[in-house]
C-alpha cells in the first residue's frame, strides 16, 4: 500500500468545546474514503479541522511533506447579486475547464446567480476538483445535483483517483459513497460530545 498523504491520529476537534472524536484513519494516493456518520455526530467538523476552519482539541494530524489540499465546503458563498461567471470562479483556484459536463461547459460565462442550484453546486465542486491538488476533500458533494450530474462526479473521482489523487468525502448519499468509495470511516457517535 502507498505511503500515506493524510493521517490522522485520535483527532478530537470542535469549536469552543470538542464535539467529534477521537478518530485515527489515514488517507493513500488513490484512495476515495468516506466520512460515514449520522446528522450532527461532526463529519463537517472534522473535514475544517483538517485546514484549520475548527478547532483541533487533541490528536495529531499528519500531512504528506508538501501536500496540496483542495477544499470543497457544504455551504456555498452567497452568490446573488454578484457579478461572477463560471469561469471567473473556476479561475480563482486555477482550475481548468477542461473535462466539465456538456450542460456546464456552455454556460461558463453566465453568471451564477443566474444559474440552477445543481449547476452552481457542480462549478462550486469543479472549482476543487479542476485544481491542482494531491488531496481534494469535499463535504455533501451531491446536495444539489441530479442523477447525470451524480453520475457524472462519480466517473470524475474514479478517473481522478486512477492517477493518484486522493479524496476525502462526506456525504449523507448512501448510494453515491456506494459507487465512489474505496473504503468508508464511520465517525464514533461519543466520546468527545458534550455532556
Ligand atoms: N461554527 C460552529 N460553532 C459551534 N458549533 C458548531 C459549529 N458548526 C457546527 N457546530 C456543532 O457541531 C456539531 C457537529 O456538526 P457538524 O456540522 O460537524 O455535523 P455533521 O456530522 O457534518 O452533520 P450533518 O450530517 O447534519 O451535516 C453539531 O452539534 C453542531 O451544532
Amino acid at each position: 500500500m502507498s505511503a500515506a498523504l493524510l493521517s490522522l491520529d485520535a483527532v478530537v476537534a470542535g469549536y469552543h468545546q470538542p464535539v467529534v472524536g477521537p478518530v485515527s484513519f489515514a488517507v493513500a494516493a488513490g484512495e476515495i474514503v468516506g466520512v460515514v456518520g449520522p446528522n450532527g455526530c461532526g463529519k463537517s467538523t472534522l473535514l475544517r479541522a483538517l485546514v484549520g476552519a475548527a478547532r483541533l482539541f487533541s490528536g495529531r494530524v499528519s500531512r504528506a511533506p508538501d501536500l496540496v489540499l483542495s477544499i470543497q465546503n457544504q455551504q456555498q458563498p452567497p452568490l446573488d447579486g454578484v457579478p461572477l461567471t463560471g469561469r471567473e470562479l473556476l479561475a480563482l483556484t486555477d482550475a481548468t475547464p477542461a473535462g466539465l459536463p456538456p450542460w456546464l461547459a456552455g454556460r461558463l460565462d453566465e453568471r451564477l446567480d443566474r444559474l440552477s442550484g445543481g449547476q452552481r453546486q457542480y462549478l462550486s465542486l469543479w472549482a476543487s476538483l479542476g485544481a491542482a491538488a494531491d488531496l481534494v476533500i469535499l463535504d455533501e458533494p451531491t446536495n444539489n445535483l441530479d442523477p447525470a450530474g451524480v453520475g457524472h462526479l462519480v466517473d470524475v473521482l474514479r478517473a481522478q483517483a486512477a492517477t493518484g489523487r486522493a479524496f476525502l468525502v462526506v456525504s449523507h448519499d448512501a448510494d453515491f459513497l456506494a459507487s465512489a468509495c474505496s473504503r468508508r470511516e464511520a465517525l464514533p457517535l461519543s466520546g468527545a460530545r458534550p455532556s
